[in-house]
């Protein structure tokens, strides 16, 4: 397995190793002592499932008191994942970074606590799995529009299946009293 670095501060690329055969592939989503280079925040103490069908974009989300490190596989399908830097004194703030993620690769994302995080569906349907590093908090989710224009993300679809709620979100331009702070690392 291969840990990239990205230009984003804290954000790994993760390429674990796939091994097929004719009966299909296996492959190690997790181990605590190999995932340790990616700077993973904390223990993992959550698993989300989610499923979602082409053209569905669920995002930009982030939990402000109990800021969530997430690391991203799709077991099912193909995504485009998007992670945003939000941390109010990092270097780099409001920078973004898009990748796709999919069955084939099984190609994954560490997003550090801080970040607003997304993804679009490019395939008929996807299965997302995720491991966060803090629990779910209703009362500190938050999130920014997913076509902020000064964001200007390159998302490859240009009319998405949102939800009412991110539907609703404003641009990080009028978020900035309530976004997390970057902690240095
Ligand atoms: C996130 C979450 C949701 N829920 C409940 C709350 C709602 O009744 C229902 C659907 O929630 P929501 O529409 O917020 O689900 P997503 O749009 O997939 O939200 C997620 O999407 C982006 C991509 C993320 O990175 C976050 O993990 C998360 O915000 O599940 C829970 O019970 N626990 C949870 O951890």
């Amino acid at each position: 397995m291969r840990i990239l670095p990205t230009p984003l501060s804290g954000l790994f690329q993760i390429e674990p190793d796939v091994f097929g055969d004719a009966r299909g592939k296996f492959v190690e989503i997790f181990r605590e002592s190999r995932y340790d280079a990616a700077a993973i925040e904390k223990p993992f103490v959550q698993d989300n499932f989610s499923w979602s069908v082409r053209g569905t974009l669920r995002g930009l989300h982030y939990q402000l008191g109990r800021p969530q490190g997430k690391l991203v596989t799709v077991v099912k399908g193909s995504v485009y994942d998007v992670a945003v830097d939000i941390r109010q004194g990092s270097p780099t703030f409001g920078q973004w970074y898009g990748v796709e993620l999919s069955d084939t690769t099984m190609r994954q994302l560490y997003i550090p606590p801080g970040f607003a995080h997304g993804f679009c569906v490019l395939s008929e349907e996807a299965g997302f799995l995720y491991k966060c590093t803090d629990v779910y908090s209703p009362a500190d989710e938050r999130g920014i529009l997913w076509n902020d224009p000064e964001l200007a993300i390159s998302w490859p679809i240009t009319t998405p299946l949102l939800s009412a709620k991110d539907q609703a979100y404003k641009c990080l331009a009028d978020m900035m009293t309530e976004l997390p702070r970057y902690s240095g690392r």
